[in-house]
């Protein structure tokens, strides 16, 4: 399998305030991460480390074999942030647009789309079950209908890799449930390596493959099994409060 995402001893501070140390994380082929911490923990600034948007005061990364400064294959990494879902019923793209939007890092902003960009963006649609709101207006839809159409303009680009900043985030439950087993399937059928940030702690763990919880160093790296078998005090403790963990079926399930 190979690695796609590798950081070794990396450190960030804002100003003076060290957030991140130590930071060693490794993302391979094909696995489903679930990024969990308490708030502040500094969960947002490894993302934006990873995605190049912050650079750290240490360590290396290297994203799909090469050293961050040299990897030129960005189309390869799709990203959806938990503010995506923020239109409001007059913004004036339809669902299409913005999904073919996800198609200008490739093709340059003013260039005309071409049938088979067409094409990708209903494949992509249709991936997140989509494909019937193709002409509709993109702020006529719910909040957890239009986090759906941000993964389709995210993987309009056919990336190898996915990465979700708290995407659930003004979903509502039941659209929540449905959101996440649409991610199950393209992990498991379409074979997309997945970062998933969250806070659902309990739902996630479940689904994800491995684990790393973080909360200014990584306090835990590993297969989700690993993860179940940990105790509640030693998840407590680096967590920094007291974590009840619910055992409702096999594995556990953990509230915070
Ligand atoms: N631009 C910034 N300048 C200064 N400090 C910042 C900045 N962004 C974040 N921080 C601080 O860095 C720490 C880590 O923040 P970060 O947003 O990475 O945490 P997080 O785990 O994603 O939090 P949450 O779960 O609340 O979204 C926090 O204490 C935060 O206040």
């Amino acid at each position: 399998m190979n690695t796609l995402i590798e950081l070794k001893d990396v450190n960030f501070s804002y100003e003076q305030r060290v957030v991140l140390e130590h930071i060693d994380f490794k993302l391979k082929e094909g696995e489903f991460w679930a990024l969990i911490g308490p708030n502040g923990s500094g969960k947002s600034t490894l993302i934006n480390i990873i995605l190049g948007l912050l650079k750290p005061d240490r360590g290396s990364i290297k994203l799909f074999g090469d050293d961050i400064e040299r990897f030129r294959h960005r189309e390869l990494i799709g990203y959806v942030s938990q503010k995506s879902n923020s239109f409001n019923s007059g913004f004036p793209a339809t669902v299409l647009e913005v999904v073919r939007s996800g198609l200008t890092r490739k093709k340059g902003l003013f260039k005309r789309f071409s049938k088979h960009d067409h094409e990708k963006a209903i494949t992509a649609l249709k991936v997140v079950g989509m494909e019937n709101f193709a002409r509709n207006n993109i702020g006529e839809l719910s909040g957890g209908q239009q986090q759906r159409v941000f993964i389709a303009r995210a993987l309009a680009g056919e990336p190898k890799l996915l990465v979700m900043d708290e995407p659930t985030v003004g979903i509502d439950q039941q659209n929540v449930a449905s959101f996440y087993s649409m991610l199950n399937r393209l992990n498991g059928e379409h074979g997309i390596a997945i970062l998933l940030v969250t806070h659902e702690v309990d739902i996630v763990t479940e689904l994800a493959t491995h684990v790393a919880c973080l909360n200014r160093s990584i306090h835990f790296h590993g297969m989700q099994s690993e993860f179940h078998r940990m105790g509640t005090e030693e998840i407590s403790k680096w967590y920094g409060h007291p974590v009840r963990r619910v055992h409702q079926y096999e594995g556990g399930q953990m509230n915070d």
